[in-house]
């Protein structure tokens, strides 16, 4: 399935947040959003999943999502959102409760990402045993388990340190060459947006609109941190972003 946004503007009251974006997410590719704080990246995720609806413009959902999808959309977010009172297994079958699926369904879902995300051994730990990074790959494994036709990720990888992030994007483009998951990535950081990216948009300030898309036609496994043309495009991009980022700044620090 893919997403295609069309001439899409939003605003609040007399907030204009995003204008005239165009957008497609193809099937099997990750599109991370970049831009200036506050210029609408969560805002427009928001608007492709359905939690809100744009001013203008539309959102369509083109082809069948994955078969046994049970939510064609679904998000990751930077806290984790998971109930700390229940284990990793139950925190993956909350999302499963509600779709009448019998016992053995669930238990074949939960087995199945527990050991696609790596985490069969952590089955039964609750989320205060587990580290930042623990916790977010078991939000992963939850947003899996309803076999998403796009994973929405909203700066998935803020809330951790350097290392964990490092960490953490290794499993993501591991999972990814294994599966071709689609997503919609949003993050402030260049890193990720250039090692996870097959297309990155750059938006401008507020009112958001689509600088660029950028096209990086490099295997993911091959994007390492030490690669001459992933850092020249993500050197590329600082450029784009630079000024915009600044006056954003300015302009959020004076209220
Ligand atoms: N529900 C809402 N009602 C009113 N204004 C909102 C609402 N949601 C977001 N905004 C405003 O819309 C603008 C864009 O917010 P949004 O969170 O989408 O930006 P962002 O690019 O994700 O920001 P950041 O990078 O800082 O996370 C901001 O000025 C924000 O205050």
């Amino acid at each position: 399935m893919d997403l295609k946004v069309r001439n899409l503007s939003h605003r609040y009251d007399d907030l204009e947040v995003l204008r005239n974006i165009d957008l497609t997410i193809s099937q099997g590719e990750i599109v991370c959003v970049i831009g200036p704080s506050g210029c609408g990246k969560s805002t427009l995720l928001r608007l492709l999943g359905g939690l809100e609806r744009p001013t203008e413009g539309s959102v369509m959902q083109v082809g069948e999502p994955p078969a046994g999808s049970l939510n064609p959309l679904t998000y990751v977010f930077q806290d984790f959102a998971l109930l700390p009172w229940r284990t990793v297994e139950k925190n993956i079958s909350l999302v499963l409760e509600g779709h009448r699926l019998d016992p053995a369904e669930t238990e074949v879902r939960i087995a199945d990402v527990l050991e696609r995300t790596r985490l069969s051994d952590f089955r039964k730990a609750v989320p205060k045993q587990l580290s930042g990074g623990m916790k977010q790959r078991v939000a992963i494994a939850r947003a899996l388990a309803v076999n998403p036709a796009v994973l929405m990720m909203d700066e998935p990888l803020s809330a951790l340190d350097s290392q964990t992030r490092e960490l953490l994007m290794d499993d993501l483009i591991d999972l990814w060459t294994r599966e071709n998951f689609t997503s919609c990535y949003i993050t402030h950081n260049l890193a990720e947006a250039v090692r996870l990216g097959h297309k990155v948009v750059v938006l401008s300030r507020r009112p958001g609109v689509i600088r660029e898309i950028v096209e990086i036609d490099m295997p993911l496994a091959e994007r390492t941190v030490s690669n001459a043309e992933i850092g020249e495009i993500q050197q590329r991009l600082w450029n784009m972003m630079r000024d915009e980022a600044q006056s954003a700044d300015m302009e959020l620090a004076g209220g």
